[in-house]
């Protein structure tokens, strides 16, 4: 079992606070997930935990190892931005040799998310099928720690429900931390979820709690 322990993350853009002392702890076989209004700062935190981003604050552990550089993350933490990244001209073939290590790669070859456009290059991909091609790359990689920001977005209710699925598997042996704007989809999954509002991360335990911190409304 590893385990990614986050703490004391301070971040702010000019005046701007957005991160106030943010504690999480993730280990292999824990889903996450964080939930926050538009402009609460989830992207900044994944960024930070990534290491794309530096807070004023952070302290960041894999196992016992202090993550202070890109190079620590790797093979321990990887990072499905909320906006695409791919290059768009390499073959979809040779993207999952890059992304993945021989055993993922061969599973992923499997896998009959990806069947649909295996021969393709991205850019001949529809949104959805971009995102798609993502969303597997990342989860495939050979990270213990899976960041994935907005997995969900413009993906098709069939595909969500088998990725959500592919998640929980993978669980298994990875960590998970995830955050989307469908809500109950990252609430289905996820054994721990948090709430990022007004700069601070709180615990959240039930559907009333995320309407009193006023993040969805009161009628649903
Ligand atoms: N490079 C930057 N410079 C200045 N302000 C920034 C920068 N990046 C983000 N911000 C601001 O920080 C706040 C948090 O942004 P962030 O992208 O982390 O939010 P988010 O919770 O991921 O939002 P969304 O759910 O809308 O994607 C926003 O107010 C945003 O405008």
């Amino acid at each position: 079992m590893s385990k990614l322990h986050v703490d004391s993350i301070t971040k702010s853009f000019g005046k701007q606070k957005i991160l106030q002392d943010i504690f999480l702890s993730c280990e292999t076989r824990e889903i996450l997930g964080i939930l926050g209004r538009n402009g609460s700062g989830k992207s900044t935190l994944f960024q930070i935990i990534f290491g794309t981003l530096k807070g004023e604050n952070q302290f960041i552990k894999f196992n016992e190892v202090i993550l202070k550089n890109q190079f620590n993350r790797k093979n321990r933490i990887s990072y499905l931005p909320q906006n695409s990244f791919l290059p768009k001209n390499i073959k979809i073939k040779k993207l999952i040799e890059l992304f993945c290590d021989d055993e993922n790669a061969a599973e992923l070859l499997n896998s009959k998310l990806i069947q649909p456009f295996i021969n393709e290059i991205p850019s001949n991909l529809s949104g959805g099928e971009l995102r798609i091609l993502e969303v597997l790359l990342i989860i495939y990689s050979k990270a213990e720690f899976i960041l994935l920001d907005e997995p969900f977005h413009s993906l098709s209710p069939k595909i969500v429900s088998e990725i959500k699925n592919l998640i929980k598997e993978k669980s298994k042996s990875k960590g998970f931390i995830i955050s989307d704007h469908q809500f109950q989809d990252v609430l289905d999954i996820s054994n721990k979820i948090y709430l990022l509002s007004n700069s601070y991360l709180k615990p959240i335990k039930d559907l009333t709690e995320l309407k009193r911190f006023n993040y969805l409304p009161k009628n649903i």
